[in-house]
């Protein structure tokens, strides 16, 4: 006891010392950034967890203790994991705090002890941005860091895990090297907003104006001098000369959502100016040459729209260059507890961390067919977090119906090999949801896995991964 008070003293004059310089690595990307371990445990944490950062290329520095975290060592320190092993639980939260209240731009992730992990809540409310179980393996290390990662880029990150998502993104990073224009289409909701901003940031950076237009929004008298501008006088109440959206996103990303809805008139002044890349304000006599990547988005089908005559065949394919399709997320199951926890995150960060979704609330999430796309999903999420009551989040708290019962309650549980504590693990990973998910939709199907995996939006072969992985993990899966 007087060893860990001795250990609050010291932590106490270090992260004093620290304090006026708290704020130099503000701004500076997490995944950057050195990570220094304190404190080692003689259980091979400090090794497994040493190595594991090593490999994935990551700085780090080891301290025996809080006295040799000083000054130096802090400012160019991002990230520290705390082996709070050797401390007891009063002077833990002692010396967590001091770090973490006198050291913001320090991301404190203490590793705690399976059977602590109750405590890891109050050390989240400390304000510690993540924390380890210990025993740990690599996939949790990986995890862990690609959640901060995610943290620090959340705001605009497309979340995908599914294959359909994945190979998304992979596409669109593509594209995106690219200046030709491209069209986004998908059911509203399903992100096709978000999926510009990514390619803009992508391809363009932080810095390059994004502009958005929504065609469908703004009354058609108004729209072309919104796009193309006007110069003064240019029409009754045009007092004054003003850019248009073209102009404005000059150098950057222009993203004509709802291009479907575009009045036709405006169709060919619009084809015109993504052939000559010039624009001209209405009123006026100068054009103004442009270096804009125009993306534009639709719910629509264009094809039909174009066979209807309600849009151009060659402004059609102008736009059609390079088509990104997002699929609806009922095709993507595996994107949805994904996309709920970004949510959490993004609504109840303090609670973020924690699986906050019961495994039923977890089933019923994956069992909705969410025709509203992420959008519902973030809505319902966003609600959940404000009725909840207490921490978790059940399925009437999503205005969800309670999930049918599991495998596990109808059938010899696919997992009864794992023993409480493997259990407890997958729980507290989120996996067991999802495992179940797979279970119960290859049952639906017979055992059929073609079936199944269509069904679960991923290839068979992906399928076939996903199962070795759970036999790995020690869930029997006879199929
Ligand atoms: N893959 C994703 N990852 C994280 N958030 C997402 C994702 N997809 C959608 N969202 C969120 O869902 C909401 C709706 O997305 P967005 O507005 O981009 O959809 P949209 O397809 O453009 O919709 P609409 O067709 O109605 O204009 C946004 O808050 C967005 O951040």
């Amino acid at each position: 006891m007087e060893a860990a008070a001795d250990e609050v003293v010291r932590l106490k004059s270090a992260s004093q010392a620290i304090d006026h310089s708290g704020d130099e690595l503000f701004g500076c990307p997490l995944a950057q950034k050195k990570i220094v371990i304190v404190g080692s445990r003689d259980d091979g944490t400090t090794t497994v967890l040493l190595e594991a950062l090593h490999v994935r290329g990551r700085e780090v520095a080891v301290h025996a203790s809080f006295e040799e975290l000083g000054h130096s060592s802090l400012q160019s320190t991002g990230t520290v994991f705390v082996l709070i092993g050797s401390l007891c639980q009063d002077a833990l939260y002692s010396c967590v705090a001091a770090l973490v209240s006198s050291a913001r731009h320090i991301n404190v992730i203490p590793i705690v002890e399976y059977a602590d992990q109750e405590k890891a809540a109050a050390l989240l409310e400390l304000g510690c941005v993540d924390y380890l179980l210990s025993p740990f393996s690599e996939t949790q290390i990986d995890a862990l860091l690609r959640r901060q990662q995610h943290a620090e880029t959340a705001e605009e990150s497309f979340v995908s895990c599914s294959q359909a998502g994945r190979r998304l993104l992979s596409m669109a990073q593509r594209v995106a090297l690219t200046r030709a224009p491209i069209l986004i289409t998908g059911e509203t909701g399903t992100g096709k907003e978000l999926m510009a901003r990514y390619i803009h940031r992508f391809s363009a950076g932080d810095e390059a104006p994004f502009v958005a237009v929504n065609c469908a929004a703004i009354p058609e008298q108004m729209l072309e001098s919104i796009l193309f501008g006007h110069e003064r006088g240019a029409f009754t109440g045009a007092v004054s000369a003003q850019p248009g959206k073209f102009e404005l996103a000059n150098g950057g990303t222009l993203l004509l959502d709802e291009i479907g809805e575009l009045p036709l008139g405006l169709q060919a002044k619009l084809l015109r100016v993504l052939q000559e890349q010039r624009v001209e304000r209405l009123g006026g006599r100068r054009e103004v040459a442009l270096d804009v990547r125009v993306i534009a988005a639709t719910n629509r089908d264009l094809q039909q729209e174009v066979a209807q005559g309600r849009f151009r065949a060659d402004l059609m394919f102008r736009l059609d260059v390079l088509p990104l399709h997002i699929s609806p997320l009922r095709e993507r199951k595996e994107d949805v507890l994904p996309l709920a926890r970004s949510f959490i995150r993004k609504y109840a960060p303090l609670d973020a961390e924690l699986e906050l979704l019961t495994e039923d609330a977890c089933r019923a999430l994956l069992q909705h067919d969410w025709p509203g796309n992420a959008r519902e999903l973030e809505n319902t999420v966003q609600r959940a977090l404000v009725l909840r009551n207490g921490l978790f989040i059940q399925p009437r708290d999503l205005g969800l119906q309670a999930p049918a019962p599991s495998l596990s309650a109808r059938d010899e549980q696919p997992v009864a090999v794992l023993g409480e504590t493997g259990k407890a693990a997958l729980r507290a990973s989120g996996k067991w949801a999802e495992y179940q998910h797979v279970i119960d939709t290859i049952r639906k199907f017979d055992g059929h896995k073609a079936k199944a995996a269509q069904s679960l939006g991923m290839t068979p072969r992906a399928l076939r991964y996903r199962l070795n992985a759970m036999r790995e993990q020690g869930i029997q899966v006879n199929f």
